[in-house]
């Protein structure tokens, strides 16, 4: 089915599911230092929740995860604040019009770092008639293996606070990215990308100027055959009254004419 929005096109029956299948095998992505994902069936003395046990009609499992170390999840600026905010609150619009990047972070002495300038010139090679609301950096090196990647204690690459202030200058609304933080893994809670892409000041009492609606997705997996460019981009959650939901990001290729 192709829908026409303003002056693009896009094909409902193409799209490019770029979230990470969350499981509750040893192929689950792992970060901050949990165990994997538990999903398994209620128990009630013999009955068991499982139709393969013989007991139950209904296939009846309980899922113990955590949105931030076990997959593609959004947040919103409710993980770092004193008060509680919630993504189900902050993101009430689904459809975005998204540009998708492709960097290889820089070496900075034991660190791989995203910079200002490298999303400056990554943003700046694309232009398209529709403002980009949706940024999507796709780090390389990119190999399958990220969707099950262990991240704990690697020190994962991170966004540099001028490339985080530099994109929210760019009043890009929402941050997708391939990694477990926008922040170093160990940064005693500077949270300096985090707080510079949200306009942050003050953790314990919000500026009235913070952005309450921006969002930010983190691992999330671009296969390599998906083109640097502009997209749709469809953002869902599921409605978690909480800081972070598991996310399912959709793109679509856009026709401009
Ligand atoms: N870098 C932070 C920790 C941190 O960022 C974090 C810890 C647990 C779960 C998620 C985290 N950040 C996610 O973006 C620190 O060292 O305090």
């Amino acid at each position: 089915m192709l829908a026409k929005i303003n002056n693009f096109e896009i094909d409902l029956s193409k799209p490019i599911d770029i979230s990470i299948p969350l499981t509750n095998t040893d192929e689950n992505p792992i970060a901050w230092y949990i165990e994997k994902p538990t999903i398994e069936p209620v128990v009630f003395g013999e009955w068991i929740g499982k139709v393969s046990e013989g007991k139950s009609s209904t296939n009846f499992n309980n899922i113990f995860f955590n949105p931030h170390g076990h997959g593609t999840h959004t947040e919103c600026l409710g993980h770092i604040t004193n008060n509680f905010y919630s993504i189900n609150q902050a993101l009430k619009q689904f459809f975005f019009v998204a540009q998708l990047i492709t960097i290889e972070p820089e070496k900075l002495g034991d660190d791989l770092v995203i910079t200002k300038n490298q999303v400056e010139k990554a943003i700046n090679a694309w232009t398209s008639s529709a403002k980009t609301e949706a940024l999507i950096i796709r780090t390389i090196p990119n190999q399958k293996e990220k969707k099950s990647r262990k991240y704990s204690n690697t020190n994962p690459p991170y966004v540099s606070e001028e490339a985080a202030i530099f994109i929210r200058e760019s009043e890009i609304q929402h941050l997708l990215i391939d990694l477990p933080s926008v922040d170093k893994e160990h940064d005693e809670g500077k949270l300096l990308a985090h707080k510079a892409f949200w306009n942050v000041k003050d953790t314990l009492h919000l500026n009235s100027d913070a952005r309450l609606n921006a969002t930010i997705t983190e691992m999330i997996f671009v296969p390599n055959e998906i083109a640097d460019g502009n997209y749709l981009l469809n953002l869902q959650i599921a409605s978690f009254e909480n800081d972070a939901s598991p996310s399912k990001p959709i793109l679509y290729s856009v026709l401009f004419f």
